[in-house]
């Protein structure tokens, strides 16, 4: 049996994959998380006005001549309140953080500097330069300037310094729609009790909460039988629904009721691979029907979670239009591990940090059966072994690949 080497196979998935058409105009509010299509430009400038950045007095610098000056104080200017006169020699406005600098003057003088010999009179003890403690109308952004580029994802600043560039509604990409099927006789969904030959289909939830932090939605298609008709007929409400992608869990492999592959055929689908040269997730099944991209996941639960982050995340980032997202990062192994076979490994590991600043050590976990959903749940990462990776020996440098979070 021949496996597609892993690199070849996360290559043969996102080659020809462009991000889906559809762009929509939502409320800033919502936009949290969503691709930009296009660079995104600065409806107005911020500050708008040259702000003062302190609260104190602003003056003309080159009044402040002599040991501690006294200045005329002819009026205030507060955030949202300017003074509407100009400032002439000699004389001082009161000003708050935040609010627009006076007409003739330069400069603003902290309050801590100052003191007030009398209620109209303000005496300067300080020298400063001009511009001290102005932000300059356009110091953060002007008119037109790309506030965030085309297929950026929006980060909550983001959100904030589009609704400051004048944004109400935003265009954004569409939700990339994922379907997903749970396929097993022996399934229940969650928080229904499980009989003595049955289990809790908790694969597709874990994937259906990846799919949506990454800004997808979710076409749930339930629990399908291990039978054809029925996996034929979640086939067809997937195309229906117009779904991007499909997702099967389970049923992969070669067994008398693994249908998922045999029954896509009849379906028209073509299938791109099918079996990875990686542990676990040796099963995945990557094809298309039309333009629906289907991916094939395998049952055993950290199999299924492993190919969705490894694949279907990747899958749903590069169809939502996103730049691409590096998640392997270099630490250093905190075990020694055994050479390594033809199938790249993933191994569910723990993250130790080091206070002192040196790479994070990587600490597989002790049991990496392909079943263990407790040991999943307990892992920050995967510990990458490359295939015919040489045995190695804590201390040394590694690859891992971060899980999706909240
Ligand atoms: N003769 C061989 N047998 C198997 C091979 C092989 O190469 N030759 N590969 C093994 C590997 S590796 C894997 S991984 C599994 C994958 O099999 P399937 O994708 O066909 O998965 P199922 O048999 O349907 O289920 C396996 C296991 O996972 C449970 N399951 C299924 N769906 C869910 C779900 N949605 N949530 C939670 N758990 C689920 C299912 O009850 C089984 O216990 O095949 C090996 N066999
Ligand atoms: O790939 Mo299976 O996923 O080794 O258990």
């Amino acid at each position: 049996m021949t496996l597609v080497p892993f690199d070849d196979a996360v290559e043969r998935l996102l080659r020809d994959v462009s991000p889906v058409d559809g762009i929509e105009a939502i409320a800033i509010e919502d936009a949290c998380g969503r691709v930009l299509p296009a660079d995104l430009d600065a409806r107005r400038t911020q500050p708008a006005f040259d702000a003062s950045a302190m609260d104190g007095y602003a003056v003309r610098a080159a009044d402040l001549t002599g040991p501690s000056p006294v200045l005329r104080v002819v009026g205030e200017s507060a955030a949202g309140h300017a003074f509407s006169g100009s400032l002439s020699t000699g004389e001082a406005v009161r000003i708050f953080t935040g609010a627009p600098v006076p007409d003739g003057a330069d400069a603003v003088v902290i309050q801590e500097n100052t003191d007030r010999p009398a209620e109209s009179e303000v005496r300067i003890l300080e020298r400063v330069e001009p511009g001290a403690n102005i932000r300059r109308a356009g110091n953060d952004f002007r008119l037109s300037d790309v506030l965030a580029p085309a297929a950026s994802r929006l980060t909550p600043a983001a959100c904030a310094l589009a609704a400051s560039g004048g944004y109400g509604t935003i265009e954004v990409r569409r939700r990339v729609r994922v379907a997903i099927a749970a396929t097993g006789d022996e399934l229940v969904p969650p928080g229904t009790p499980a009989g003595p030959s049955q289990t809790v289909a908790s694969n597709t939830l874990a994937i259906s909460m990846i799919v949506h932090v990454i800004g997808g939605s979710v076409i749930d298609l339930g629990i399908i039988p291990d039978r054809r008709d029925d996996l034929a007929s979640a086939i067809e409400r997937a195309q229906n629904a117009r779904a991007d992608i499909l997702v099967t869990v389970g049923g992969a492999s070669v067994g008398d009721h693994d249908l998922v592959g045999p029954v896509l055929t009849e379906a028209g689908a073509t299938l791109d691979f099918w079996r990875v040269a990686m542990r676990p997730g040796k099963p995945l099944m990557a094809g298309s029907l039309g333009p629906m991209r289907i991916l094939g996941l395998p049952g055993n639960p950290a199999s299924s979670l492993v190919t969705a982050e490894l694949f279907l995340r990747p899958l749903i980032e590069k169809l939502s239009g996103a730049a691409p997202v590096r998640r392997r990062r270099r630490g250093i192994l905190g075990l020694d591990v055994k050479a390594n076979d033809k199938r790249t490994d993933f191994l569910r590991a723990h993250i130790q940090i080091d206070p002192a600043g040196s790479p994070c050590r990587v600490v597989p976990l002790p049991r990496q059966d392909s079943s263990l959903l407790s040991v999943f749940a307990r892992a920050d990462v995967l510990l990458v072994r490359p295939a015919f990776a040489p045995a190695a020996v804590a201390g040394e440098p590694c690859e891992y690949v971060m899980l999706t979070t909240g």
